[in-house]
Protein backbone atom coordinates (compact mmCIF):
# COMPACT_ATOMS: atom_id res chain seq x y z
CA UNK A 1 0.00 0.00 0.00
CA UNK A 2 0.99 3.30 -0.47
CA UNK A 3 3.62 4.82 1.80
CA UNK A 4 2.87 8.46 1.12
CA UNK A 5 0.01 8.06 3.56
CA UNK A 6 0.02 7.91 7.13
CA UNK A 7 -0.99 4.44 8.89
CA UNK A 8 -2.57 3.00 11.72
CA UNK A 9 -0.77 0.16 12.40
CA UNK A 10 -2.17 -3.17 12.46
CA UNK A 11 -2.19 -3.83 16.02
CA UNK A 12 -3.95 -0.66 17.00
CA UNK A 13 -6.68 -1.30 14.22
CA UNK A 14 -7.59 -4.74 15.42
CA UNK A 15 -7.23 -3.79 19.04
CA UNK A 16 -9.73 -0.58 18.08
CA UNK A 17 -12.17 -3.16 16.03
CA UNK A 18 -14.85 -3.71 18.79
CA UNK A 19 -15.04 -0.08 19.19
CA UNK A 20 -15.04 0.49 15.76
CA UNK A 21 -17.95 -2.17 15.32
CA UNK A 22 -20.03 -0.05 18.03
CA UNK A 23 -19.59 2.96 16.74
CA UNK A 24 -17.05 3.56 13.95
CA UNK A 25 -17.07 7.30 13.82
CA UNK A 26 -15.91 7.72 17.27
CA UNK A 27 -12.75 5.91 16.14
CA UNK A 28 -12.01 7.71 12.98
CA UNK A 29 -12.42 11.00 14.35
CA UNK A 30 -9.50 10.30 16.90
CA UNK A 31 -7.66 8.52 13.62
CA UNK A 32 -8.28 11.65 12.11
CA UNK A 33 -6.93 14.61 14.57
CA UNK A 34 -4.02 11.89 15.42
CA UNK A 35 -2.58 11.05 11.45
CA UNK A 36 -4.44 14.10 9.54
CA UNK A 37 -6.71 14.56 6.30
CA UNK A 38 -5.81 11.04 4.45
CA UNK A 39 -4.86 8.00 6.09
CA UNK A 40 -5.10 4.40 6.30
CA UNK A 41 -5.92 1.78 8.72
CA UNK A 42 -7.44 -1.71 8.87
CA UNK A 43 -10.73 -2.94 8.54
CA UNK A 44 -11.43 -5.44 11.30
CA UNK A 45 -7.40 -5.34 11.36
CA UNK A 46 -7.77 -7.11 8.26
CA UNK A 47 -8.66 -5.16 5.11
CA UNK A 48 -6.68 -1.90 4.78
CA UNK A 49 -8.54 1.16 3.56
CA UNK A 50 -7.83 4.84 2.66
CA UNK A 51 -9.89 7.49 4.79
CA UNK A 52 -10.08 11.05 3.94
CA UNK A 53 -11.31 14.19 4.51
CA UNK A 54 -9.94 16.18 2.38
CA UNK A 55 -11.37 18.36 0.22
CA UNK A 56 -8.95 17.77 -2.98
CA UNK A 57 -8.71 13.83 -2.74
CA UNK A 58 -12.71 13.74 -2.29
CA UNK A 59 -13.29 15.89 -5.22
CA UNK A 60 -11.14 13.79 -7.49
CA UNK A 61 -11.96 10.67 -5.88
CA UNK A 62 -16.03 11.36 -6.52
CA UNK A 63 -15.25 13.43 -10.03
CA UNK A 64 -12.59 14.38 -11.11
CA UNK A 65 -11.36 11.03 -12.03
CA UNK A 66 -14.48 9.04 -10.56
CA UNK A 67 -14.25 6.45 -13.86
CA UNK A 68 -11.57 4.93 -11.87
CA UNK A 69 -13.27 4.55 -8.50
CA UNK A 70 -16.41 1.64 -8.36
CA UNK A 71 -18.82 1.22 -6.01
CA UNK A 72 -17.30 -0.94 -2.68
CA UNK A 73 -18.14 -4.63 -2.86
CA UNK A 74 -20.76 -3.82 0.06
CA UNK A 75 -23.14 -2.24 -2.94
CA UNK A 76 -22.24 -4.37 -5.58
CA UNK A 77 -21.82 -7.66 -4.39
CA UNK A 78 -24.22 -8.16 -1.16
CA UNK A 79 -27.23 -5.58 -2.34
CA UNK A 80 -26.58 -6.90 -5.59
CA UNK A 81 -27.26 -10.27 -4.90
CA UNK A 82 -30.61 -9.44 -2.61
CA UNK A 83 -31.71 -6.49 -5.21
CA UNK A 84 -30.42 -7.32 -8.59
CA UNK A 85 -28.85 -5.21 -10.64
CA UNK A 86 -30.12 -0.80 -10.88
CA UNK A 87 -28.75 2.46 -9.83
CA UNK A 88 -26.72 1.17 -6.53
CA UNK A 89 -25.51 -1.35 -8.16
CA UNK A 90 -24.62 -1.39 -11.24
CA UNK A 91 -21.23 1.00 -12.87
CA UNK A 92 -20.15 2.28 -16.75
CA UNK A 93 -22.56 3.04 -19.39
CA UNK A 94 -24.66 0.47 -17.92
CA UNK A 95 -25.42 3.01 -15.22
CA UNK A 96 -25.16 5.98 -17.19
CA UNK A 97 -28.36 4.67 -19.40
CA UNK A 98 -30.12 3.64 -16.19
CA UNK A 99 -29.07 7.45 -14.57
CA UNK A 100 -30.35 8.96 -17.22
CA UNK A 101 -34.03 7.02 -17.36
CA UNK A 102 -34.28 7.36 -13.75
CA UNK A 103 -33.73 11.17 -13.60
CA UNK A 104 -36.88 11.69 -15.09
CA UNK A 105 -38.89 10.44 -12.24
CA UNK A 106 -37.28 13.41 -10.12
CA UNK A 107 -37.61 15.84 -12.69
CA UNK A 108 -39.39 18.97 -11.77
CA UNK A 109 -43.00 18.26 -13.60
CA UNK A 110 -42.65 14.83 -12.16
CA UNK A 111 -42.32 16.41 -8.72
CA UNK A 112 -44.64 18.83 -9.12
CA UNK A 113 -47.34 16.07 -9.79
CA UNK A 114 -46.27 13.73 -6.95
CA UNK A 115 -46.92 16.65 -4.20
CA UNK A 116 -50.83 15.15 -4.14
CA UNK A 117 -49.36 11.58 -3.81
CA UNK A 118 -47.29 12.57 -1.23
CA UNK A 119 -49.85 14.56 0.56
CA UNK A 120 -52.26 12.09 0.69
CA UNK A 121 -50.00 9.49 1.97
CA UNK A 122 -48.67 12.34 4.50
CA UNK A 123 -52.62 13.11 5.71
CA UNK A 124 -52.60 9.09 6.15
CA UNK A 125 -49.84 8.53 8.28
CA UNK A 126 -50.22 11.56 10.47
CA UNK A 127 -53.98 10.43 11.26
CA UNK A 128 -51.74 7.74 12.57
CA UNK A 129 -49.65 9.54 14.46
CA UNK A 130 -51.80 11.57 15.94
CA UNK A 131 -53.45 8.33 17.54
CA UNK A 132 -50.42 7.02 19.03
CA UNK A 133 -48.76 10.08 20.43
CA UNK A 134 -52.01 10.79 22.67
CA UNK A 135 -50.92 7.80 24.58
CA UNK A 136 -47.50 10.03 26.03
CA UNK A 137 -43.80 10.09 24.46
CA UNK A 138 -43.17 8.43 21.27
CA UNK A 139 -39.87 7.33 19.68
CA UNK A 140 -39.89 10.11 16.86
CA UNK A 141 -37.41 7.64 14.26
CA UNK A 142 -39.71 4.93 13.76
CA UNK A 143 -42.68 6.83 13.20
CA UNK A 144 -40.85 9.22 10.66
CA UNK A 145 -39.71 6.27 9.13
CA UNK A 146 -42.90 4.61 8.36
CA UNK A 147 -43.72 8.02 7.15
CA UNK A 148 -41.23 8.66 4.80
CA UNK A 149 -41.19 4.97 3.43
CA UNK A 150 -44.96 5.09 3.05
CA UNK A 151 -44.06 8.66 1.08
CA UNK A 152 -41.86 6.90 -1.07
CA UNK A 153 -44.02 3.74 -1.66
CA UNK A 154 -46.91 5.76 -2.74
CA UNK A 155 -44.71 8.08 -5.00
CA UNK A 156 -43.51 4.93 -6.87
CA UNK A 157 -46.36 3.04 -7.04
CA UNK A 158 -49.48 5.60 -6.68
CA UNK A 159 -51.67 6.58 -4.10
CA UNK A 160 -53.48 3.52 -3.60
CA UNK A 161 -50.92 1.28 -2.88
CA UNK A 162 -52.49 -0.93 0.43
CA UNK A 163 -50.98 -0.46 3.69
CA UNK A 164 -50.24 -4.23 4.05
CA UNK A 165 -48.14 -4.33 1.10
CA UNK A 166 -46.40 -1.27 2.29
CA UNK A 167 -45.13 -2.72 5.55
CA UNK A 168 -44.39 -6.10 3.76
CA UNK A 169 -42.27 -4.22 1.34
CA UNK A 170 -41.01 -2.35 4.71
CA UNK A 171 -40.23 -5.38 6.60
CA UNK A 172 -38.54 -7.00 4.02
CA UNK A 173 -36.35 -4.27 2.99
CA UNK A 174 -35.42 -3.37 6.70
CA UNK A 175 -34.68 -7.22 7.46
CA UNK A 176 -32.66 -8.05 4.20
CA UNK A 177 -30.45 -4.65 4.74
CA UNK A 178 -29.83 -5.97 8.44
CA UNK A 179 -28.71 -9.30 7.21
CA UNK A 180 -26.46 -7.26 4.49
CA UNK A 181 -24.73 -5.75 7.42
CA UNK A 182 -24.08 -8.98 9.26
CA UNK A 183 -22.54 -10.47 6.33
CA UNK A 184 -19.96 -7.65 5.76
CA UNK A 185 -19.33 -7.22 9.33
CA UNK A 186 -19.06 -10.92 10.11
CA UNK A 187 -17.92 -12.31 6.92
CA UNK A 188 -16.74 -15.43 8.34
CA UNK A 189 -20.80 -16.62 9.20
CA UNK A 190 -21.52 -16.50 5.70
CA UNK A 191 -21.11 -20.20 4.98
CA UNK A 192 -23.09 -20.85 8.49
CA UNK A 193 -25.63 -18.53 7.00
CA UNK A 194 -25.72 -20.50 3.97
CA UNK A 195 -26.17 -24.09 5.44
CA UNK A 196 -28.51 -22.50 8.42
CA UNK A 197 -31.30 -21.65 5.54
CA UNK A 198 -31.00 -18.15 7.37
CA UNK A 199 -29.78 -16.68 3.83
CA UNK A 200 -32.44 -18.81 1.81
CA UNK A 201 -35.12 -17.36 4.73
CA UNK A 202 -33.95 -13.83 3.57
CA UNK A 203 -33.96 -14.50 -0.30
CA UNK A 204 -37.64 -16.09 -0.14
CA UNK A 205 -38.83 -13.09 1.98
CA UNK A 206 -37.02 -11.08 -1.23
CA UNK A 207 -39.21 -12.94 -3.57
CA UNK A 208 -42.49 -12.25 -1.78
CA UNK A 209 -42.34 -9.01 -1.97
CA UNK A 210 -40.85 -8.93 -5.52
CA UNK A 211 -43.97 -10.40 -6.56
CA UNK A 212 -46.10 -8.00 -4.95
CA UNK A 213 -44.64 -5.21 -6.58
CA UNK A 214 -44.09 -7.47 -9.66
CA UNK A 215 -48.03 -7.42 -9.99
CA UNK A 216 -48.24 -4.21 -9.59
CA UNK A 217 -46.55 -2.80 -12.33
CA UNK A 218 -48.16 -5.69 -15.03
CA UNK A 219 -51.32 -4.81 -13.89
CA UNK A 220 -50.64 -1.06 -14.76
CA UNK A 221 -49.04 -2.17 -18.31
CA UNK A 222 -53.09 -2.80 -18.56
CA UNK A 223 -54.27 0.38 -16.80
CA UNK A 224 -54.68 4.00 -17.66
CA UNK A 225 -51.27 5.84 -17.28
CA UNK A 226 -50.85 7.03 -13.00
CA UNK A 227 -48.77 9.83 -12.15
CA UNK A 228 -46.35 8.39 -10.24
CA UNK A 229 -42.92 6.94 -10.55
CA UNK A 230 -43.25 4.00 -11.69
CA UNK A 231 -45.47 5.50 -14.99
CA UNK A 232 -42.53 7.48 -15.69
CA UNK A 233 -40.34 4.67 -15.47
CA UNK A 234 -42.13 2.58 -17.74
CA UNK A 235 -42.53 5.39 -20.29
CA UNK A 236 -38.38 6.02 -20.03
CA UNK A 237 -36.83 4.95 -23.41
CA UNK A 238 -33.05 4.00 -24.27
CA UNK A 239 -31.66 5.73 -26.98
CA UNK A 240 -33.05 2.76 -29.60
CA UNK A 241 -36.61 3.79 -28.34
CA UNK A 242 -36.44 0.65 -25.55
CA UNK A 243 -37.72 0.71 -22.32
CA UNK A 244 -37.69 -1.26 -19.45
CA UNK A 245 -38.76 -4.76 -18.53
CA UNK A 246 -41.08 -5.44 -16.02
CA UNK A 247 -38.18 -7.14 -13.97
CA UNK A 248 -35.83 -3.67 -14.49
CA UNK A 249 -38.32 -2.13 -13.14
CA UNK A 250 -38.81 -3.84 -10.52
CA UNK A 251 -35.15 -3.92 -9.20
CA UNK A 252 -34.82 -0.01 -10.09
CA UNK A 253 -37.97 0.46 -7.93
CA UNK A 254 -36.84 -1.36 -5.07
CA UNK A 255 -33.27 0.09 -4.90
CA UNK A 256 -35.38 3.44 -4.89
CA UNK A 257 -37.02 2.62 -1.79
CA UNK A 258 -33.97 0.81 -0.18
CA UNK A 259 -32.15 4.40 -1.03
CA UNK A 260 -34.65 6.36 -0.20
CA UNK A 261 -36.43 4.73 3.06
CA UNK A 262 -33.96 5.34 5.86
CA UNK A 263 -32.72 8.94 4.81
CA UNK A 264 -35.33 11.18 4.91
CA UNK A 265 -36.60 10.19 8.25
CA UNK A 266 -32.96 10.26 9.82
CA UNK A 267 -32.40 13.87 8.46
CA UNK A 268 -35.44 14.83 10.03
CA UNK A 269 -35.56 12.72 12.97
CA UNK A 270 -32.14 15.39 13.61
CA UNK A 271 -33.36 18.39 12.82
CA UNK A 272 -36.32 18.13 15.55
CA UNK A 273 -33.74 16.77 18.31
CA UNK A 274 -31.86 19.79 16.89
CA UNK A 275 -34.74 22.30 17.30
CA UNK A 276 -35.91 20.95 20.56
CA UNK A 277 -32.48 21.91 21.66
CA UNK A 278 -32.94 25.15 19.77
CA UNK A 279 -36.44 26.99 21.24
CA UNK A 280 -35.67 29.90 19.04
CA UNK A 281 -34.83 28.37 15.80
CA UNK A 282 -37.76 26.45 16.53
CA UNK A 283 -40.19 29.34 16.89
CA UNK A 284 -38.55 31.03 13.75
CA UNK A 285 -38.79 28.30 11.40
CA UNK A 286 -42.34 28.23 12.43
CA UNK A 287 -42.84 31.83 11.77
CA UNK A 288 -41.92 30.95 8.35
CA UNK A 289 -43.69 28.34 7.88
CA UNK A 290 -46.97 30.64 8.45
CA UNK A 291 -45.95 34.15 7.06
CA UNK A 292 -45.13 31.38 3.72
CA UNK A 293 -47.72 28.82 3.79
CA UNK A 294 -50.49 30.45 6.54
CA UNK A 295 -52.75 27.37 6.63
CA UNK A 296 -52.36 25.99 3.41
CA UNK A 297 -49.77 22.84 2.15
CA UNK A 298 -46.89 23.05 0.76
CA UNK A 299 -46.62 22.35 -2.86
CA UNK A 300 -43.10 21.72 -4.72
CA UNK A 301 -43.01 25.46 -5.96
CA UNK A 302 -43.05 26.56 -2.37
CA UNK A 303 -39.39 24.34 -1.91
CA UNK A 304 -37.34 27.88 -2.34
CA UNK A 305 -39.73 30.34 -0.24
CA UNK A 306 -38.12 29.14 3.00
CA UNK A 307 -34.51 30.13 3.18
CA UNK A 308 -34.18 30.43 6.78
CA UNK A 309 -35.49 26.35 7.21
CA UNK A 310 -33.42 25.36 4.41
CA UNK A 311 -30.17 26.57 6.25
CA UNK A 312 -31.70 24.72 9.40
CA UNK A 313 -32.08 21.63 6.98
CA UNK A 314 -28.52 22.49 5.93
CA UNK A 315 -26.95 22.71 9.65
CA UNK A 316 -28.74 19.19 10.77
CA UNK A 317 -27.68 17.61 7.58
CA UNK A 318 -23.66 18.95 8.15
CA UNK A 319 -24.03 17.92 11.48
CA UNK A 320 -25.68 14.46 11.33
CA UNK A 321 -24.62 13.64 7.85
CA UNK A 322 -27.75 10.13 7.07
CA UNK A 323 -24.71 9.06 4.99
CA UNK A 324 -21.69 9.35 7.12
CA UNK A 325 -19.49 7.80 4.39
CA UNK A 326 -19.20 6.99 0.59
CA UNK A 327 -16.86 4.37 0.07
CA UNK A 328 -15.47 3.32 -3.92
CA UNK A 329 -12.69 0.79 -4.63
CA UNK A 330 -10.03 2.48 -7.04
CA UNK A 331 -9.67 0.32 -10.18
CA UNK A 332 -6.20 1.68 -11.35
CA UNK A 333 -3.31 3.20 -9.53
CA UNK A 334 -3.82 7.05 -8.91
CA UNK A 335 -2.48 10.27 -7.85
CA UNK A 336 -3.62 12.97 -6.11
CA UNK A 337 -0.82 15.48 -5.35
CA UNK A 338 1.79 13.47 -3.46
CA UNK A 339 -1.46 10.77 -2.36
CA UNK A 340 -1.13 7.33 -4.14
CA UNK A 341 -3.85 5.52 -4.22
CA UNK A 342 -2.98 2.00 -5.01
CA UNK A 343 -5.43 -0.36 -7.64
CA UNK A 344 -7.63 -2.30 -5.73
CA UNK A 345 -7.65 0.23 -2.32
CA UNK A 346 -10.85 0.68 -0.68
CA UNK A 347 -11.46 4.91 -0.20
CA UNK A 348 -13.87 5.76 2.31
CA UNK A 349 -14.92 9.64 1.76
CA UNK A 350 -15.49 10.16 6.07
CA UNK A 351 -18.43 12.92 4.82
CA UNK A 352 -19.01 13.13 9.03
CA UNK A 353 -15.36 13.84 9.87
CA UNK A 354 -15.42 16.11 6.87
CA UNK A 355 -18.52 18.05 8.30
CA UNK A 356 -16.64 18.09 11.78
CA UNK A 357 -13.81 19.20 10.43
CA UNK A 358 -12.05 21.83 12.54
CA UNK A 359 -9.69 23.16 9.69
CA UNK A 360 -12.79 23.70 7.74
CA UNK A 361 -15.57 25.51 10.44
CA UNK A 362 -15.56 27.77 12.67
CA UNK A 363 -16.86 25.84 15.87
CA UNK A 364 -18.31 23.05 14.00
CA UNK A 365 -19.90 20.82 17.22
CA UNK A 366 -22.10 24.06 17.27
CA UNK A 367 -25.23 24.13 15.72
CA UNK A 368 -25.43 27.54 13.87
CA UNK A 369 -28.11 27.30 10.52
CA UNK A 370 -26.32 30.86 9.88
CA UNK A 371 -23.36 29.14 8.55
CA UNK A 372 -25.38 27.90 5.96
CA UNK A 373 -26.48 31.29 4.19
CA UNK A 374 -26.64 31.17 0.93
CA UNK A 375 -24.00 34.23 0.86
CA UNK A 376 -21.41 31.90 2.59
CA UNK A 377 -22.02 29.18 -0.29
CA UNK A 378 -19.37 31.02 -2.81
CA UNK A 379 -16.82 31.11 0.34
CA UNK A 380 -17.13 27.35 1.20
CA UNK A 381 -14.49 24.84 -0.02
CA UNK A 382 -15.70 22.34 -2.57
CA UNK A 383 -16.01 19.08 -1.21
CA UNK A 384 -16.34 20.26 2.58
CA UNK A 385 -20.24 19.67 2.67
CA UNK A 386 -21.64 17.05 0.77
CA UNK A 387 -24.76 15.11 2.64
CA UNK A 388 -25.69 14.35 -0.68
CA UNK A 389 -22.18 13.15 -1.93
CA UNK A 390 -20.67 14.50 -5.12
CA UNK A 391 -19.31 14.27 -8.79
CA UNK A 392 -21.61 12.06 -11.41
CA UNK A 393 -23.42 9.42 -8.33
CA UNK A 394 -24.30 12.47 -6.30
CA UNK A 395 -27.82 11.69 -4.68
CA UNK A 396 -30.42 11.30 -7.57
CA UNK A 397 -33.75 11.81 -4.59
CA UNK A 398 -32.02 15.18 -3.19
CA UNK A 399 -34.75 17.40 -4.40
CA UNK A 400 -37.54 14.95 -3.68
CA UNK A 401 -35.91 14.31 0.18
CA UNK A 402 -35.68 18.38 0.25
CA UNK A 403 -39.79 18.18 -0.68
CA UNK A 404 -40.44 15.58 1.85
CA UNK A 405 -38.50 16.88 4.84
CA UNK A 406 -40.32 20.46 4.10
CA UNK A 407 -43.55 19.04 3.97
CA UNK A 408 -43.18 16.98 7.21
CA UNK A 409 -41.46 19.25 8.64
CA UNK A 410 -44.15 22.20 8.01
CA UNK A 411 -47.06 19.77 8.79
CA UNK A 412 -45.55 19.16 12.35
CA UNK A 413 -44.69 22.38 13.45
CA UNK A 414 -47.90 23.87 12.55
CA UNK A 415 -50.11 21.56 14.58
CA UNK A 416 -47.99 20.03 17.57
CA UNK A 417 -45.67 21.54 19.89
CA UNK A 418 -42.51 18.97 21.55
CA UNK A 419 -40.37 18.56 24.24
CA UNK A 420 -37.69 15.78 24.28
CA UNK A 421 -38.27 13.37 26.90
CA UNK A 422 -36.01 13.77 30.08
CA UNK A 423 -34.05 11.47 31.12
CA UNK A 424 -32.80 10.13 27.90
CA UNK A 425 -29.09 9.57 26.30
CA UNK A 426 -29.37 10.74 22.87
CA UNK A 427 -26.07 8.91 21.04
CA UNK A 428 -25.39 8.63 17.48
CA UNK A 429 -24.82 5.19 15.83
CA UNK A 430 -23.12 4.62 12.58
CA UNK A 431 -24.35 1.55 10.78
CA UNK A 432 -25.32 2.01 7.08
CA UNK A 433 -27.18 5.23 7.94
CA UNK A 434 -26.56 7.39 11.30
CA UNK A 435 -29.11 6.59 13.32
CA UNK A 436 -30.00 7.49 16.70
CA UNK A 437 -28.44 4.89 19.08
CA UNK A 438 -31.26 4.71 21.65
CA UNK A 439 -33.74 6.35 19.55
CA UNK A 440 -35.43 10.19 20.21
CA UNK A 441 -38.55 10.36 22.46
CA UNK A 442 -40.40 13.11 22.55
CA UNK A 443 -43.71 14.50 24.42
CA UNK A 444 -46.27 16.40 21.41
CA UNK A 445 -48.83 18.64 21.98
CA UNK A 446 -51.26 20.74 20.14
CA UNK A 447 -49.13 23.73 18.97
CA UNK A 448 -52.40 26.52 19.25
CA UNK A 449 -51.77 26.01 23.19
CA UNK A 450 -48.37 27.42 22.45
CA UNK A 451 -48.26 29.64 19.43
CA UNK A 452 -52.12 31.13 19.69
CA UNK A 453 -51.95 31.62 23.64
CA UNK A 454 -53.98 35.14 24.57
CA UNK A 455 -51.59 37.34 25.37
CA UNK A 456 -52.29 37.53 28.97
CA UNK A 457 -54.08 40.45 30.27
CA UNK A 458 -52.27 43.30 32.19
CA UNK A 459 -53.06 43.82 36.05
CA UNK A 460 -55.98 46.15 36.88
CA UNK A 461 -57.86 45.74 33.27
C1 LIG B 1 -31.83 13.45 3.37
C2 LIG B 1 -32.03 12.47 2.50
C3 LIG B 1 -30.97 11.82 1.67
C4 LIG B 1 -29.60 11.84 1.81
C5 LIG B 1 -28.78 12.54 2.88
C6 LIG B 1 -29.05 11.04 0.71
C7 LIG B 1 -27.69 10.84 0.50
C8 LIG B 1 -27.16 10.16 -0.58
C9 LIG B 1 -25.75 10.02 -0.85
C10 LIG B 1 -24.62 10.56 0.02
C11 LIG B 1 -25.62 9.34 -2.02
C12 LIG B 1 -24.30 9.01 -2.75
C13 LIG B 1 -23.82 7.60 -2.43
C14 LIG B 1 -22.53 7.29 -3.14
O1 LIG B 1 -21.96 8.13 -3.83
O2 LIG B 1 -22.07 6.13 -2.99
C15 LIG B 1 -26.95 9.01 -2.47
C16 LIG B 1 -27.22 8.29 -3.61
C17 LIG B 1 -28.49 7.90 -3.98
N1 LIG B 1 -29.68 8.32 -3.42
FE1 LIG B 1 -29.88 9.53 -1.80
N2 LIG B 1 -30.08 10.55 -0.05
C18 LIG B 1 -31.27 11.01 0.49
C19 LIG B 1 -32.54 10.76 0.02
C20 LIG B 1 -32.83 9.96 -1.06
C21 LIG B 1 -34.16 9.66 -1.52
C22 LIG B 1 -35.45 10.18 -0.88
C23 LIG B 1 -34.02 8.82 -2.62
C24 LIG B 1 -35.06 8.19 -3.50
C25 LIG B 1 -36.35 8.33 -3.40
C26 LIG B 1 -32.60 8.63 -2.84
C27 LIG B 1 -32.06 7.86 -3.84
C28 LIG B 1 -30.71 7.71 -4.08
C29 LIG B 1 -30.17 6.87 -5.16
C30 LIG B 1 -30.96 6.00 -6.11
C31 LIG B 1 -28.78 7.00 -5.09
C32 LIG B 1 -27.75 6.33 -6.01
C33 LIG B 1 -27.45 7.25 -7.17
C34 LIG B 1 -26.45 6.68 -8.17
O3 LIG B 1 -25.62 5.85 -7.81
O4 LIG B 1 -26.52 7.10 -9.32
N3 LIG B 1 -31.91 9.34 -1.88
N4 LIG B 1 -27.89 9.53 -1.59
Amino acid sequence: MSASIPAVSRFRSFKDSPAIARNPVTVLQTYTEEFGDTFRFYLGGLKEAIVTIDPAVIQHVLKTNAENYQKSEIQVKRMGHFLGKGLLTTEGQPWRDQRRLIQKGFDRKQLDALTAIMQDSLDASMAEFDRRIQAGPVDIYPQLMEMTFAMVARSLFGAKLDRKDIDLVSHTICTVQEFIVRQTLQPYLNPWFAASGELKKHEDMRVSADNVLLEIIKQRRHQPPGSDMLQSLMDARYADGEGMTDELVLSESMQLLVAGHETSSNGLSWLLYLMSQHPECLARVREEFYAVLGDNLLTHGDVMKFPYTSQVIAEALRLYPPFWMVDRMAINEDRIGDTVIPAGAMVIVYVYGAHHAKSRWDSPEEFRPERMAKENDKLRTPFTYLPFGGGPRICIGNQYAMLQILMILSTLLRRYDFVLAPGQDIEERAMVILRPKNGIRMSFKPAAAVTREPEPVPAGV
